[in-house]
Order: structure tokens, then C-alpha cells, then sequence
């Protein structure tokens, strides 16, 4: 088949790493007894005794070092005037680690084809940068490169197939050139003659040939059950994609319970499903589609696309078919005015966070080190995530 070359929180064992035992099935027998049907967890570590501090939004040009987030802030963000996003606190800035794989990024992207006329504007989004913020319990270049390859090439089907007009996104096309994708990700098995034709079509498209490239390297680092997983959400993700295709085509405003539903299954999540192989550890299946983790993930990755949201109300007001936007709609639905809209997005976000903090503590107490991990990696991500909307060109 085809394939081409500020208010931080002491979060008491919340902001720790475990522990206890670690590696691969150490506890694996204490944990399945844990995540059985109908299993109490044990109690989670105390996580009160909350200090309090406001930080203003301030990037910083310096390694900050650790893996781990150091609690949870009160953040400051865009121009200070609205009220600050609650949020954990950013692990790591390392400009020179981002430079060294937004370099290999931007090699890649001329490589596969994608943004081939506007290669410098991709180069200042900085999705390498985004990887190293998010995945701070790695300095891999290689593996760093990975998530921002998978990264770049979702964002490449949202800007030329879904969102940017002008890159030639439509919502009638949309469906099936999203159908293609997933072929692109997770090749059929042969189908005589037609395979050949299938193959001439994901040549033919950058997007696709990134999609493609972007899997391949992912099979190199990935156990099959994660590649699967990532396939899986992609096309979930997708699922929604097609929705707002209707809502645009139709012209129709999609009431915010809707759209909100929509985005829970189109969020970072879809980028969270990264954190392990990117670390260089798997969860296990059971484990990562455990219901109390599975929630506390889409809780994480739903609380990191209302800060997309936020970040791009301008940009994606601005396009000939307005994409949905959780800020413009519910000034929309509520008659009132994009401040006010925005202070209701802020605090749903914050819900949001809360409730991953919740969830947290109430998993600290399962016996398994690669779960710990994989939580403190969707708290850094929801960091890491909020610098990136807050520094890169993209929304500018
Ligand atoms: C594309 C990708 C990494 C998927 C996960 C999160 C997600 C669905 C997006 C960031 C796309 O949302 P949106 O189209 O609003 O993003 P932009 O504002 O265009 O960056």
C-alpha cells in the first residue's frame, strides 16, 4: 500500500508523580481488580490546603525544566480585560528543543507538500513548539516531531478541507475527502485494480500524503492498539466535522448544546490521545477507555478547545462561511454582546478544568504509574495548549 517517506493551587498528590511501583504490569492485577464492574476506588491522596496566587499570562524564553506541572493558576490571557482562565500551570518552555523540531517540522512539511505556498506563516504557527509544550515528560526530538507531524497533519484536513475557503474548503466536499483520510491513515485491505486508483488519489493530495506519512511514523513508535486509538478518534473527531459541514452549507446557527456536544467529540482530546506514545509508555486499552478516565480526558481536551475557541473568535468570524464557534454562538442564541459571550465561555472552560481536577483526584488512587502519567500529561497538555493559543501567530 502507499506510504511516503494566576492562582496556583498546592495539589497535594495531584501534582506528584506516583510513587509507588512502576513499569509495565507491575500492578497489573491490583489495577484490573480496580477498573472491574462495580470496584470502589481507593481513596484518593488529599489534595486541600489550596494557596492561592494570581499570575499574570508572562512567556518566558527559558527552559523551565520539569516533567510535571506544577499545580494548578488563575491565568491571565489575550489583553488582561476578560477574567482569567483556571488552569495548571505551564511544565516546560524550551525554545530551543521547539526550534530543533519545528525545523524538522517545517522540513517535513515541504517533504509531504502541505502550506507549500505559505511555508514560512506555517513555520511561525509553531506546532513543533506546540508538541514541546505539551508533551513535557519528553526532550525526544524524534518523538516530538511525531506529535506535532499528527498535529499538523489533522490541522492541514481542518484549514484546506473544512475551514479555509481560500485553501479550497467547502462543505460539500468535505465528507468524502474526510472518507479518504481515514484510507490514508488505515490502508484497506486490497481491492484489485480499484487499490491502484486508491492509491493514485492519496498521492495526488498533500493533505493526505501528510495523513499518511504522519501514520507511518507512528507505527514506528505505536503498539497496534494505539494506532488504532488514534485512527479511531480521528474519525469520531470527524463525525462532527461533517456536522458543522451541514450547518455551514445549510447557513444554519447550530443551538450552543449542540455545538457543544459536537466539539466534546471534536477536541484536543483527538490530540491527547498522543500523550503515551509521545512519552514513549502505552496505557492500556482498558485502562485509557475506563469510563472515570475516559470522562477526565475529554474533560481535559474539551477545557483546551474552548480555549481554541476563544483564540480564534476574530479569525473564524472572519472567513466568507463563518465557522462555529462556541463564542460567537452563544452571543448569538443569548442576544448578547461578545464580551459577555466570552466571560460565559471563560467560565464553562473553567467548569471544565475543575471537573478534570475532580476527576484526578478521584483516579489517584488507582495503582497503575502509566495512568498517573497519562493524567499529569492531559494536565500538562491543557497547559501547554493555552501557551501555544497564547504566542503563536496563528490567531493573530
Ligand atoms: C486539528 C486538531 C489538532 C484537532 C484537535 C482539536 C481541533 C478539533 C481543532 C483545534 C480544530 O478546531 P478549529 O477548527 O476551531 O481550530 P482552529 O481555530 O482553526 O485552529
Amino acid at each position: 500500500m502507499f506510504e511516503t517517506p494566576e492562582e496556583i493551587t498546592a495539589a497535594g498528590e495531584v501534582g506528584r508523580l506516583p510513587s509507588g511501583p512502576s513499569g509495565l504490569g507491575t500492578s497489573a492485577a491490583r489495577v484490573a481488580d480496580a477498573i472491574r464492574p462495580g470496584a470502589t476506588p481507593p481513596p484518593a491522596g488529599d489534595s486541600g490546603g489550596c494557596l492561592r496566587v494570581r499570575v499574570p499570562y508572562r512567556p518566558q524564553a527559558v527552559r523551565m525544566g520539569g516533567p510535571i506541572s506544577p499545580g494548578y493558576a488563575e491565568r491571565q490571557w489575550g489583553d488582561g480585560s476578560y477574567s482569567p482562565l483556571y488552569l495548571p500551570m505551564t511544565a516546560r518552555i524550551d525554545d530551543d528543543l521547539a526550534r530543533a523540531v519545528d525545523d524538522r517540522l517545517v522540513a517535513w512539511a515541504e517533504r509531504v507538500g502541505i502550506y507549500a505556498d505559505r511555508l514560512e506563516a506555517f513555520h511561525a504557527t509553531g506546532f513543533g513548539r506546540l508538541a514541546t509544550l505539551a508533551h513535557p515528560d519528553t526532550d525526544d526530538v524524534d518523538l516530538l516531531l511525531l506529535g506535532a507531524q499528527v498535529n499538523a497533519a489533522w490541522w492541514a484536513s481542518d484549514d484546506y478541507y473544512a475551514d479555509e475557503s481560500d485553501l479550497g474548503a467547502s462543505p460539500t466536499k468535505l465528507p468524502p475527502r474526510l472518507a479518504l483520510v481515514m484510507s490514508a491513515m488505515d490502508a484497506p485491505p486490497p481491492a484489485g485494480k480499484y487499490t491502484a486508483q486508491l492509491d493514485e488519489a492519496l498521492r495526488a493530495d498533500p493533505v493526505l500524503v501528510a495523513l499518511n506519512s504522519a501514520t507511518a511514523h507512528l507505527r514506528r513508535h505505536a503498539t497496534p492498539s494505539q494506532v488504532m486509538r488514534i485512527c479511531n478518534t480521528t474519525s469520531q473527531m470527524y463525525v462532527s466535522w461533517t456536522a458543522y459541514a451541514a450547518w455551514r452549507h445549510l447557513k444554519e446557527l447550530p443551538p450552543v448544546w449542540r455545538y457543544l456536544a459536537a466539539r466534546q467529540h471534536d477536541s484536543f482530546y483527538t490530540s491527547m490521545t498522543l500523550i503515551d506514545i509521545v512519552g514513549g509508555y502505552q496505557l492500556d486499552a482498558n485502562l485509557f477507555y475506563e469510563p472515570r478516565v475516559h470522562r477526565a480526558v475529554m474533560q481535559a481536551g474539551t477545557a483546551a478547545v474552548i480555549v481554541n475557541d476563544l483564540h480564534s473568535v476574530e479569525k473564524e468570524a472572519a472567513d466568507d462561511l463563518p465557522d462555529c464557534n462556541v463564542v460567537l454562538l452563544i452571543a448569538e442564541e443569548e442576544g448578547c454582546s461578545l464580551q459577555e459571550a466570552i466571560e460565559t465561555a471563560v467560565s464553562m472552560h473553567n467548569d471544565f478544568v475543575r471537573g478534570f481536577e475532580a476527576s484526578q483526584r478521584e483516579l489517584a488512587g488507582l495503582p497503575s504509574a502509566e495512568l498517573q502519567r497519562f493524567l499529569h500529561g492531559a494536565q500538562a497538555w491543557m497547559a501547554g495548549g493555552f501557551e501555544w493559543h497564547s504566542s503563536t501567530d496563528r490567531y493573530k
